[in-house]
């Protein structure tokens, strides 16, 4: 079982709710992932005039945990506003913290990232920091208050995957305590399976689902790849090996002269 700030969750799994051909199908591809956390963007939907509306009862319907952030924040006032915001409308001290430090890539502004995640934290949030693989600033984050991390595996939307695996390799090793879940860049299923088997705790995603020709199997094709990238973690996977080692017993083999 998966424990996020206390809170015991059986899938491994976090979906995202942008992008997708229409609310139904967003619903759709929830179900079939058998998330128990979504991620909703504040400022996106905001703007998108739904607030309110037929998107927050759908979400509701779901009975899914919400996890809002501050997705499209550049700055840390920003991002803290928005953080406040998202907590009178949602009722929750859980925010998946973004701040956005460039513009092609999206990669976080760690410097405002490590600032907001502290004034975040005085003010009682529980804070899902969107962050790098940079160890230093892993301890940082830690250290502003945060009790989960979200390390990045390739540019959000880019469907890469993992772009740098002995960077996620070094981040899992040196917090061995510290949930981890990968963050933003995954493409295919198998990107999924692969981060969990090297040992992440979940993984969060929404456009490889949400832009998927069928977004709901896709949903549930991820699903399927991070629990089985789980189990085979906790199984001990073998090392790769140079060279060939024979996995047929050579005792008793027959002798041709
Ligand atoms: C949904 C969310 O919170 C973002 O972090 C991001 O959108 C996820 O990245 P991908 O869209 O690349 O999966």
């Amino acid at each position: 079982m998966l424990t996020l700030y206390g809170e015991t969750l059986t899938s491994r799994l976090l979906l995202g709710t942008a992008q997708y051909p229409s609310p139904a199908i967003m619903a759709e591809a929830v179900r079939a992932s058998a998330c128990d956390i979504v991620t909703v963007s504040l400022r996106r939907e905001t703007a998108g005039n739904r607030t309110g509306g037929q998107f927050w009862e759908l979400i509701r319907e779901l009975g899914v945990r919400v996890l809002p952030n501050t997705a499209g924040c550049h700055s840390v006032k920003e991002a803290v506003t928005t953080a406040q915001m998202a907590r009178e409308l949602f009722g929750t001290d859980w925010i998946k913290l973004e701040v956005i430090g460039h513009h092609d890539t999206l990669q976080p502004d760690v410097f405002g990232l490590v600032e907001a995640a502290r004034i975040l934290s005085a003010e009682g949030f529980q804070v899902f920091p969107y962050t790098t693989d940079d160890l230093v600033v892993a301890e940082r984050l830690l250290d502003a208050g945060c009790a989960v991390l979200m390390p990045w595996c390739a540019p959000i939307g880019s469907a890469r995957g993992p772009v740098n695996v002995d960077g996620l390799r070094a981040i899992r090793a040196h917090f061995p305590e510290i949930p981890l879940i990968v963050d933003a860049g995954l493409g295919r299923p198998s990107h999924a399976g692969m981060v969990m088997e090297l040992g992440f705790d979940a993984v969060l995603l929404n456009t490889a689902v949400a832009k998927a020709g069928d977004p709901a199997a896709m949903a549930a094709a991820f699903a399927g790849a991070v629990e089985a990238g789980h189990v085979a973690f906790r199984a001990g996977p073998l090392e790769p090996r140079d060279m060939a080692v024979p996995s047929t017993p050579i005792i008793g083999k027959a002798v041709f002269e």
